[in-house]
């Protein structure tokens, strides 16, 4: 475990760079988004995840830079000693209970042996964004806003999860819905995750969500994504 795990204090966190080991990043670029003011990388994403993308990432961050680097595992076998911690997703609006329930059950039976060396965190997912792989790859059921809420709820009160994570991956969501999600959190955290590649819209989901993660624009606009880590700027203490 790094030294920076002793730093993470994820309920002070605000924004998360989320780093995808199936894709390619310069060593320039990954410096300027390591050092742009973000609390903390992810390193996760659904397709193509191999051993070697998440060793290759952690080489690259780990040793080198003082910043807080998580592993959201999507696969059992690209998870790897290093972190600083780990977040588990569970799906909660998936059809198949596997994606909820079974991975993580067997998850906990392989490593249960490591589980007390390292920081983890199991994230209530909600994935909103019908054309998203992640959507489509546990086989999740669009809710409606009722649902949402309740599916925040169970999180919540039912599964006492530390994050409930509304997942727009590649869509920038709804600010009402995340605004009414918030309204019904008091432990939990949210995180809000999708289609972020301004600073303005960063600062707008900001506002209702604890942290915001943005992904996809590292890579597709790099310049507008490295800025909205300039949410942090205007932190309160
Ligand atoms: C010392 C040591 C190694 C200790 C390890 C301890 C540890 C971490 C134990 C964990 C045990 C455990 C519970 C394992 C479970 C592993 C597992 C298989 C979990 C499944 C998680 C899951 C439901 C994955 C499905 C996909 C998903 C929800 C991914 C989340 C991330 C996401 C949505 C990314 C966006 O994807 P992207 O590829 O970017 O998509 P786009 O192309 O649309 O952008
Ligand atoms: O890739 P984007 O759309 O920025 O979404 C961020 C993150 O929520 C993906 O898991
Ligand atoms: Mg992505």
């Amino acid at each position: 475990m790094g030294d920076a795990l002793l730093d993470m204090k994820i309920e002070d966190w605000k924004h998360i760079f989320k780093l995808d080991p199936a894709k390619s990043i310069s060593d320039e670029h990954l410096d300027l988004i390591c050092t742009s003011g973000t609390d903390a990388l992810v390193v996760g994403g659904t397709d193509n995840i191999t051993l070697s993308g998440v060793e290759d990432l952690l080489g690259r961050i780990k040793g080198k830079h003082p910043i807080p680097c998580v592993l959201e595992v999507s696969t059992m076998d690209s998870i790897i000693p290093g972190f600083d911690g780990y977040f588990v997703p569970m799906v909660l609006n998936s059809r198949d209970k596997k994606w909820m329930m079974d991975v993580q059950h067997q998850g906990i039976k392989q490593f249960q042996s490591l589980i007390k060396y390292v920081e983890i965190l199991f994230e209530g997912y909600c994935i909103l964004n019908k054309d998203a792989k992640a959507f489509q790859h546990t086989n999740c059921v669009m809710p409606d806003e009722e649902d949402v809420l309740a599916y925040a709820y169970m999180a919540e009160h039912v599964f006492h999860l530390p994050v409930f994570y509304m997942e727009y991956s590649g869509k920038y969501g709804d600010k009402e819905l995340v605004k009414r999600v918030k309204e019904e959190l008091t432990d939990t955290k949210l995180f809000y995750g999708g289609g972020i590649e301004t600073l303005e819209q960063a600062k707008e989901m900001k506002q209702y969500a604890d942290c915001i993660i943005v992904g996809n624009s590292i890579y597709t606009c790099f310049e507008q994504a490295l800025e909205t880590a300039k949410i942090n700027e205007e932190r309160t203490v």
